[in-house]
């Protein structure tokens, strides 16, 4: 039996309205593939937003290296955390990004920040949650599934640290202030399956992102 999905007909509904918004918007670049929504756009942060965003992933991404070392055959290797949601440089960097999408800032999650060291990864996944989870009543309560993706990257990263959606052969390499989003649904408001991702490992150098999920609903 195929898991409930309460959220379909409102992911299909932000889907086009989020769809026909980034059409009309000539700074976004759609990917050219038939079966996910995935759109880019360069230069989206400033380099002093992305020195900023860099300096408070740093401030809270410790413990690394023991910390990292324990959990280096874990799924996702990488520090995760978020970043000072007070800071003024993040809020108006949320603002353009809400505006840029069309959705209200009130229905995503907090930034995350997230840092990869060398050898460090976040295996293939979708960011759909699972409907069959114990945490999924909570998460329904609190907004609903995570309808788009929002990523940028900080840096550039010397070797390694490629995006890859390996479902439709999408490899997105690391450009500083590059943002890619996409929608986890299908334009029928169904998991669209074929937006498993990896971070591929690090090969040299260091790797910073910040996302953000945006959710069906409000998200609390
Ligand atoms: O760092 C990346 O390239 C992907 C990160 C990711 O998939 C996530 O945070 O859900
Ligand atoms: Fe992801």
């Amino acid at each position: 039996m195929p898991a409930p999905n309460p959220d379909r007909k409102a992911l299909a509904t932000l889907g086009a309205a989020v769809r026909e918004r980034l059409a009309g918007d000539p700074s976004v670049y759609k990917v050219p593939v038939a079966t996910a929504e995935i759109h880019a756009v360069a230069s989206f942060l400033s380099e002093s937003e992305c020195r900023h965003l860099i300096g408070l992933i740093d401030e809270v991404a410790r413990p690394s290296e023991l910390f990292d070392e324990a959990y280096r055959e874990a799924y996702r290797t990488s520090y995760s955390g978020d970043v000072d949601q007070s800071d003024g440089i993040v809020r108006s960097i949320e603002r353009r990004l809400s505006d840029l999408i069309g959705i209200d800032l009130a229905w995503s999650e907090t930034v995350q920040g997230q840092r990869y060291l060398p050898g460090q990864e976040f295996r293939a996944h979708c960011d759909w949650f699972d409907t069959e989870a114990a945490y999924w009543p909570s998460e329904v309560a609190r907004g609903g599934q995570r309808s788009w993706t929002a990523m940028a990257y900080l840096n550039d990263v010397e070797d390694g640290g490629v995006t890859e959606f390996p479902r439709i052969g999408v490899s997105i390499p690391p450009q500083a202030g590059s943002l890619i989003l996409w929608n986890n649904a299908t334009p029928d408001g169904a998991p669209n399956l074929e937006t498993l991702h990896a971070a591929l490992p690090v090969k040299a150098g260091v790797k910073y992102v910040i996302t953000k999920w945006f959710r069906t609903r409000r998200w609390s």
